[in-house]
C-alpha cells in the first residue's frame, strides 16, 4: 500500500458546493478509514496524478449505516476527514446523510456526480447507492467509467471491513481493530492538513434537491 504526501491541504466542502470540469472520484462511507479503504482512496488519488486532475473523497455523515441504526460509528467526522486527508487528496467532499437526503434516486445520485465530470470512479464491488439502494455498479458503470477496487484481505483471507473492525472491537480485540486501521506516517504530517472550506453540511438537510 502506498501512501501520498502531496503537501498541499486537503479542502473539505459540502457536495452540494462542488463543480468541476474534470476529476478523479472514490466514493463511500469510509467509517473507520480502514486499510481497503486506505487502498481504494490511494489508488484514486494515484489515478487522479496520472490524469491530472484533482482527486475527490466522496463520503457521507453519519455513514448510512449508523443513520439507519445498523451499526456503531467506528470514527468521528473529524478523525475520518483527518485521516482520508492523510491519503493526499485535493478535497473531500461530505454529503449530509439526512432523511431527505438518503430519499433521493439512484439517478439524481448520478447527477450530483456529474456535476464533478469524474473521469473515473472509485468504488467497491458492493457499492450501492440512492434510495433503498437501488443503485449499483452496473448502474454507476453504465453512466461513468467505473474502476473497482481490488479486495484488501486479513492474513487469514477474510476481507477488511468496518464490520470486522466492530466485532473485533465488540470482542475486546482493541488491538486487533486498530492494525486493520493502522497506516503508515507519523501522526505529525497529518497537522495543517486540513483546511474546512465549508461547514454548513453540518447544519441543514438536503432540501434543495
Ligand atoms: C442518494 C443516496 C441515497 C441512499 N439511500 C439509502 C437507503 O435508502 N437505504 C440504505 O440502506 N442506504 C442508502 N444509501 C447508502 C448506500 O447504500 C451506501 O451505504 C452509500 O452509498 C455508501 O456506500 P458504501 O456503503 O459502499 O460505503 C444511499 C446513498 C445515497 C448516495
Ligand atoms: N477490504 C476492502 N478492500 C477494498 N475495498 C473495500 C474493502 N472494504 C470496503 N471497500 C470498499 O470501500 C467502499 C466504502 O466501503 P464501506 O464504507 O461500506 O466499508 P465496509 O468496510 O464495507 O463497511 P461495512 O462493513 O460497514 O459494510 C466501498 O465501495 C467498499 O466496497
Amino acid at each position: 500500500m502506498s501512501f501520498q504526501f502531496t503537501g498541499r491541504p486537503t479542502l473539505v466542502v459540502s457536495d452540494r458546493d462542488l463543480s468541476l470540469p474534470a476529476s478523479v472520484v472514490a466514493i463511500g462511507a469510509f467509517d473507520g478509514v480502514h486499510q481497503g479503504h486506505q487502498q481504494l482512496i490511494s489508488e484514486a488519488v494515484r489515478d487522479a496524478r496520472a490524469e491530472g486532475v484533482p482527486a475527490i473523497v466522496w463520503t457521507f455523515d453519519p455513514p448510512p449505516k449508523v443513520f439507519f441504526g445498523r451499526a456503531a460509528r467506528l470514527s468521528t467526522l473529524d478523525d475520518k476527514l483527518a485521516r482520508i486527508a492523510r491519503l493526499g487528496p485535493d478535497l473531500i467532499a461530505v454529503a449530509s446523510f439526512t432523511a431527505s437526503y438518503c430519499a433521493r434516486s439512484a439517478g439524481a445520485f448520478l447527477g450530483d456526480l456529474a456535476r464533478i465530470g469524474p473521469r473515473r470512479v472509485h468504488v467497491g464491488a458492493d457499492f450501492r447507492f440512492g434510495a433503498k439502494q437501488t443503485g449499483d455498479v452496473e448502474l454507476l458503470a453504465a453512466r461513468f467509467e467505473t474502476r473497482l477496487a481490488r479486495p484488501v484481505v486479513c492474513a487469514g483471507g477474510e476481507p477488511v471491513s468496518s464490520t470486522r473492525i466492530r466485532a473485533l472491537r465488540r470482542a475486546g480485540d482493541i488491538a486487533g481493530a486498530a492494525v486493520l486501521q493502522s497506516c503508515p506516517g507519523p501522526a505529525a504530517l497529518l497537522a495543517g492538513r486540513l483546511q474546512m472550506h465549508d461547514t454548513r453540511y453540518e447544519e441543514d438537510p438536503h432540501v434543495r434537491h
